[in-house]
């Protein structure tokens, strides 16, 4: 008898990524303005014809061709042919792919509106949080559940006129919530401009049959006592936590980021959770330093392989370069608080006693060794081949934000040039998409034949919404890696 597999179920950062929650831009995007965009937490106003047709549709190719290839393969020519006009890829349109492994999430967010109760709540609740009147929730009610979805996303009416503001950062999935083994952990946005996502995601999450069989795994992290008299946004005791700063590293083990986003009160109440919950045995918190630049722990390392990670040589324990010539201050910098790493690894079986680790190459080393059971050497792949300026420019447009669609084959931006030299001088093949998708569709390699590779993606407008491909997916299931 076949054996059953499971909806979801992610034990590694590696394994091979079968099903993902995504959302395309939509027309949101195209409606931030300057003034705006750095409260809606985008570094610049972007093109949204480019950003689609020209970036983010061959990432849903991609996905499509490794995850659910009868969907594309063989018929890129007809969903590309201008007069198909890019319906294909529309939620909401007949012609929409409509996966069940690449799953979007205005699709969910349709079918969850069918319901009237659901309806019903979910307006009132969205209503309630944007501050719309009486009378302007009664029109909205009159929508179909298509458009009234587009609407909850992009925040404009059918007629065009802007009701309430985008929330363009929907496209960055990982955030929304995390699959740990075959729990779900729900976000707590630190961000009022990702609120609304947060939402959304609750509704989808405990109301779409989809989740049917996972709703009594869904963690939902309470807040603290009072926490409403807490002064500021970015207060420690507040409970935040994006999925950003969540990576599942093995069946056992999870590392949680305190970050500019995930608060230390979120993840003491998270380590509690997944330890009652026998969700994991290990939790190792990583705290870094509070910037804009590092947002999140995976804007600073993801990994590749069992035994390769890339990430920002800053948190190297060997972050002193050849090209700067005073030493001794680069010690004395490295010294400084704020710009450290801290890792504390907590053990289900021995709480009082947890591990500690002063720099991320250790613990990212350990996990290779130990819980991934690798003898070969533990390999760093650096942003811009750990070359100042380049590091730092390119971990900006998210160079250690690599999504793994299987072992050793991971989707990442065209334009952090030096990191992918460093990529080739690791022994990865670097093949921009096209040319892949070029070989794919004609049948001269299938996805099988993809080793050790960096697909480079178009990214000049995707990269200014401050994300990468690792952000723009939440994993749902991945293959288990097999056992060494
Ligand atoms: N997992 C991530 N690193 N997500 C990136 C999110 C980017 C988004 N503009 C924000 O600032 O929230």
């Amino acid at each position: 008898m076949p054996k059953e597999i499971a909806f979801a179920s992610v034990t590694s950062e590696i394994g091979t990524l079968k099903r993902l929650l995504v959302h395309s831009p939509d027309s949101g995007l195209g409606k931030v303005v300057p003034s705006k965009a750095q409260d809606w937490l985008f570094e610049d106003i972007v093109h949204l014809d480019t950003i689609r047709r020209k970036e983010y549709d061959y990432y849903t190719k991609i996905l499509l061709y490794f995850l659910d290839p009868e969907k594309i393969r063989g018929k890129l020519q007809q969903i590309d042919a201008p007069s198909a006009n890019r319906n294909f890829y529309k939620p909401g349109h007949k012609d929409f792919f409509r996966s069940d492994k690449v799953i979007e999430l205005q699709w969910l967010l349709e079918e969850i509106l069918e319901d009237h109760e659901i309806r019903i709540k979910l307006l009132a609740s969205v209503c309630a949080i944007e501050g719309c009147s009486h009378k302007k929730q009664e029109e909205l009610n009159q929508y179909s559940p298509v458009d009234l979805a587009k609407i909850f996303i992009s925040g404009t009416a059918t007629d065009k006129s802007l009701l309430f503001p985008p929330i363009p950062n929907f496209i960055f999935t990982r955030d929304i919530g995390i699959t740990i083994n075959s729990h779900i952990l729900l976000n707590k946005p630190a961000k009022k401009a990702r609120t609304r996502e947060a939402l959304l995601m609750r509704y989808i999450f405990f109301h779409h049959p989809l989740f049917a069989d996972l709703r009594e795994n869904i963690i939902e992290l309470p807040d603290t006592h009072q926490h409403f008299l807490l002064p500021k946004e970015g207060d420690d005791k507040k409970v935040t936590l994006e999925g950003g700063d969540v990576m599942v590293v093995s069946k056992d083990h999870v590392l949680i980021g305190v970050s500019e986003r995930t608060s230390l009160e979120a993840a003491h109440q998270a380590v509690h959770a997944l330890f009652e919950q026998n969700v994991v045995k290990k939790v190792s918190i990583v705290k870094i330093p509070k910037k804009r630049d590092y947002m999140h722990i995976d804007t600073v390392f993801t990994q590749v392989k069992r035994n390769v990670w890339v990430m920002l040589g800053h948190f190297s324990k060997k972050s002193i370069k050849k090209e700067d010539a005073d030493i001794v201050q680069r010690i004395l910098e490295g010294k400084k608080s704020e710009n450290k790493i801290q890792v504390i690894q907590f053990r289900k079986k021995d709480l009082e006693n947890p591990v500690y680790f002063d720099n991320l190459e250790d613990l990212l080393n350990d996990i290779s060794r130990n819980d991934l059971g690798c003898d070969e050497k533990v390999r760093f792949i650096y942003s811009g081949n750990n070359e100042f300026p380049f590091d730092a420019r390119e971990q900006w447009t998210d160079s250690c934000n690599v999504l793994a669609l299987k072992e050793g084959v991971v989707l990442g931006y065209d334009r952090n040039d030096k990191t992918s030299t460093a990529f080739e001088k690791a022994g990865f093949a670097v093949v921009p998409v096209k040319e892949l998708l070029e070989k794919l569709e004609n049948g001269e390699i299938t996805t099988d034949d993809i080793k050790d590779t960096m697909i480079l993606m178009p990214s000049a407008e995707l990269s200014r919404a401050r994300g990468g491909f690792h952000c723009m997916s939440m994993p749902l299931l991945r293959e288990p890696l097999s056992e060494k």
